[in-house]
C-alpha cells in the first residue's frame, strides 16, 4: 500500500473491538504498522493489542493526537463528549482529519466539542469487519478534501465494503441496515437452528446446517449475476417445499416485520443524536 515514511499517521482513540478490527484489516492490506497508534485507558487492553498487532500503543491520548494526520474516535457514544473536550487543544493545534465510528453522533456535534472548523468523517461500520467482511457507510462534512476522503475509504475498505452517503441523515439508514444488520442475521440463524432442532435434528447438526445455509446463500447472492429475488425463485419449485415456507413467511408479513425493525433502529439512531447533542 504505502511506505512507512509517506504513510498518513493514524491514531485510534479507544482500542476496542471496532478499532482493532479496522487497524487489523489495514495491517493485513499492507498499511505500515509504524504509522498506526492505538490508545486505551486500560494498560491491560493495550498489552493485549501489543501482543497481537505490531502497532504503537499508548495511554496518552494527547501525545497520540499531537502526531496524527488522522484521528479515529472509537469509544462508546456516551464517552465521546468527555473525550472530545479533553482532546480539544491538541486537535486544534494539529487539525487532523477526524473520523468517528460512534452511532448516532452528528459530525457538527463532534466538531463543536473539538473546538470547530475540522474535517470530520462519520463512519458506520459493522462487526463482520472483524473477519474482513464488513459493510460501512461514510459521510464527510464540507471541510474534508479529496485526499482525506480517499484515505478514509482506504481505511474502512481494508475491512470490507464502503458506501458513501451524501446526506448525513442517511447514516441512520446505514445503521438500521448494516450497522445493526448482523444482529438480525444472527437472529434468523438462531431461529433456523431452533426450527431444525424442533424438527428432530441433533443440536450441533442443526447449528452447522443453519449457519452454512445462511453463509452459502449470502456468498451466492453476492457472486451471482441474478438478484436475490430471482435466486429465491430458482429455489422455489412449483408446489414444492420452499413454496409452502415462503407462503408462511409472506402470510406473517416478513417484509413488514423487517421494515418495522429497521425503522425502529433508525428512530433510535435519531433519538441518540438528540440525546448526545444535548450533553
Ligand atoms: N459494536 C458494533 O456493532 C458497532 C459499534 N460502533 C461504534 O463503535 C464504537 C466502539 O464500539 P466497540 O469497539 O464495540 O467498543 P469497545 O468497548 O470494545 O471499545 C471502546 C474502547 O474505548 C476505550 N476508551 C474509553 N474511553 C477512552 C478514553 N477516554 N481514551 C482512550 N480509550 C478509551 C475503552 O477502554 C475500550 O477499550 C462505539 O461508538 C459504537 O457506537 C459502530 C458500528 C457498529
Ligand atoms: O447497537 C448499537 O447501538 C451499535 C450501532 C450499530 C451496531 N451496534
Amino acid at each position: 500500500m504505502t511506505d512507512s515514511s509517506q504513510a498518513s499517521r493514524i491514531t485510534f482513540i479507544g482500542a476496542g473491538n471496532m478499532a482493532s478490527a479496522i487497524f487489523g484489516g489495514m495491517l493485513d492490506s499492507g498499511y505500515p504498522a509504524a504509522a498506526i497508534t492505538a490508545t486505551s485507558r486500560s494498560q491491560e487492553r493495550l498489552d493485549a493489542i501489543a501482543a497481537q498487532y505490531p502497532v504503537n500503543t499508548t495511554r496518552d491520548n494527547l501525545a497520540a493526537v499531537a502526531e496524527a494526520d488522522v484521528v479515529v474516535l472509537a469509544v462508546k457514544p456516551q464517552m465521546m463528549r468527555e473525550l472530545c473536550l479533553s482532546l480539544r487543544e491538541a486537535v486544534q493545534a494539529r487539525r487532523p482529519l477526524i473520523m468517528s465510528v460512534a452511532a448516532g453522533l452528528e459530525a457538527a456535534t463532534l466538531e463543536q466539542w473539538l473546538g470547530g472548523e475540522l474535517p470530520v468523517i462519520r463512519c458506520m461500520p459493522n462487526t463482520p469487519s472483524l473477519v474482513g467482511a464488513g459493510a460501512s457507510g461514510l459521510y464527510a462534512n464540507a471541510r474534508v478534501d479529496a485526499a482525506q476522503r480517499s484515505l478514509a475509504g482506504e481505511l474502512l475498505g481494508a475491512v470490507g465494503l464502503v458506501e458513501w452517503v451524501e446526506e448525513e441523515a442517511q447514516i441512520d439508514a446505514v445503521t438500521a441496515v448494516a450497522g445493526s444488520g448482523p444482529a438480525y442475521c444472527f437472529l434468523f440463524m438462531e431461529s433456523l437452528e431452533a426450527a431444525g432442532i424442533a424438527l428432530g435434528l441433533a443440536p450441533e447438526s442443526a447449528r452447522r446446517l443453519a449457519l452454512q445455509t445462511v453463509y452459502g446463500a449470502a456468498k451466492m447472492a453476492r457472486e451471482s449475476e441474478f438478484e436475490p429475488a430471482e435466486l429465491r425463485r430458482r429455489v422455489t419449485s412449483p408446489n414444492g417445499t420452499t413454496e409452502r415456507a415462503i407462503q408462511s413467511f409472506q402470510d406473517a408479513e416478513l417484509a413488514r416485520i423487517v421494515a418495522e425493525a429497521a425503522e425502529a433502529a433508525a428512530e433510535r439512531a435519531r433519538e441518540l443524536s438528540r440525546e448526545l447533542s444535548q450533553n
